[in-house]
């Protein structure tokens, strides 16, 4: 199998280091080698390895029959979107790490791959090196999914880790992260939330067989959270985390992306660095739970080249993936029930008015104190929030 990669970025030259690596098993499982014929990419590689397959027309590898699957690990829709749809209607298959473009262009690739009678795959595009598209299209067809709540962002999991246990400081930390290869071209997207935002979208398309946008999500980053919260977790015994979670409500969803103050019970409290977690409950499964490396070169070029090992297998058979793009209207997420921790400098007296009896916790920190809220709907929390003074708020998991 020929196959070209566009993008030889970190995730573009893990596929192609991953493929050396492990070339005898890969081989064996898909059938055949596996070589890189091309790959695309804006710069030149001088001195590099694979500095004679460096090609900058996509249509170099649209016009070479010799190639039959294409990587797309160049992030953003365009001109990803572009050269992926090209690349299906010559009749090859792809395998793409983006989720930007998953999320955006996902059902109607889907659609082009059917009627071309190839597949586009997406495995690395939620999760990293975690298998979690392959097991809710293959494995998990018995079940209706009812709730899949994850850790869906490595730089923010990691970054919040690091701020937790050694009280690493917002900008440095994210630095690091960036450094080690986990944060996106624009950070914004990772510290934002709207990289979750993406990946919830995705497996809430593959729930319900429906396009889902991100942009219909309510979304909050981490932007927000400070040392003198971890103060307070530290007192709750709690861990922060940033939750992308999505529930079936009637024959809707109720999607949300924010950062949660997890018990120590919550089965995704211990998941740390730069590790994903993702909690699935199935009406006849019950609870399964996905961990791994949410994020990085090799981990995420696994996930890739496990796409390409199962389309070498699948050649001019298209593999179903249930996602159509008629639109999903989401239950609005204000009500939905949560409990919150709440920072605050008003009084006994006055929060009490508001939220009725709370439990408080203290910190130590001079003029203000910490309470937790009884269960109540994102729209009744608004209202009684109105009536204090909220230095910050995060909901409790
Ligand atoms: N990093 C990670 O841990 C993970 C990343 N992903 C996703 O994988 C994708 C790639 O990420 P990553 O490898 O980190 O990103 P990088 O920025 O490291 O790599 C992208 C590469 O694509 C090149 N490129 C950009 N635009 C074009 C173009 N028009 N034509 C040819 N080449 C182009 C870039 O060149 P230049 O640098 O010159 O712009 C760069 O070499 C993204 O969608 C990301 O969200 C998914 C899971 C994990
Ligand atoms: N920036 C992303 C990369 C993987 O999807 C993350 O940190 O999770």
């Amino acid at each position: 199998m020929k196959i070209a990669v566009m993008g030889y970025g970190t995730i573009g030259s893990g596929v192609v280091d991953v493929l050396r690596i492990n070339k005898e098993k890969i081989t064996k499982r898909a059938g055949e080698p596996v070589d890189v014929k091309y790959i695309l990419d804006l710069r030149e590689f001088p001195g590099d390895p694979m500095e004679d397959a460096i090609v900058h027309d996509y249509q170099t590898i649209v016009n070479d029959p010799e190639i039959g699957i294409v990587v797309e690990t160049m992030g953003g829709v365009e001109p990803a979107y572009t050269f992926v749809k090209a690349m299906l209607e010559a009749g090859k298959q792809v395998a793409t790490s983006n989720k930007n473009l998953v999320a955006a262009k996902g059902a109607e690739l889907i659609k082009i791959a059917r009627d071309h009678n190839v597949n586009f795959q997406f495995e690395a595009s939620v999760g990293g090196g975690i298998p979690i598209i392959r097991p809710l299209n293959k494995c998990l067809t018995a079940d209706e999914i009812e709730e899949i709540t994850g850790i869906l962002n490595g730089t923010t999991n990691y970054m919040l880790t690091k701020m937790a246990e050694e009280g690493a400081d917002f900008d440095e930390v994210l630095k690091d992260a960036q450094e080690k290869g986990y944060a996106e071209k624009d950070p914004t997207a990772d510290i934002e939330g709207h990289d979750p935002c993406r990946k919830i979208a995705i497996l809430t398309s593959l729930m319900c067989g429906r396009q889902v946008d991100f942009e219909d999500i309510h979304c909050e980053g981490i932007t927000k959270i400070t040392a003198d919260d971890f103060k307070y977790a530290k007192v709750l015994n709690r861990s922060i985390k940033l939750l992308a979670s999505s529930r079936k409500v009637g024959n809707s969803y109720s999607c949300m992306v924010a950062p949660f103050m997890l018990s120590a019970e919550h089965p995704l409290c211990g998941v740390n660095g730069v590790f994903n977690g993702i909690f699935v409950h199935g009406n006849v499964l019950g609870d399964a739970m996905f961990y791994g490396s949410g994020a990085g070169k090799l981990p995420t070029a696994s996930a890739v080249v496990a796409d390409i090992v199962d389309m070498t297998k699948h050649k001019n058979t298209n593999i179903y993936i249930d996602w159509s793009p008629e639109k999903l209207t989401l239950v609005d997420y204000k009500d939905s029930v949560n409990s919150f921790f709440v920072r605050t400098s008003s009084g006994k007296e006055t929060i009490e008015n508001a939220f009725g009896s709370v439990e408080y916790a203290d910190a130590g920190i001079a003029g203000e104190i910490g309470f937790t809220t009884k269960d109540m709907t994102e729209a009744e929390f608004e209202k009684a929030a109105a009536q204090i003074e909220v230095r910050n708020r995060i909901r409790l998991g």
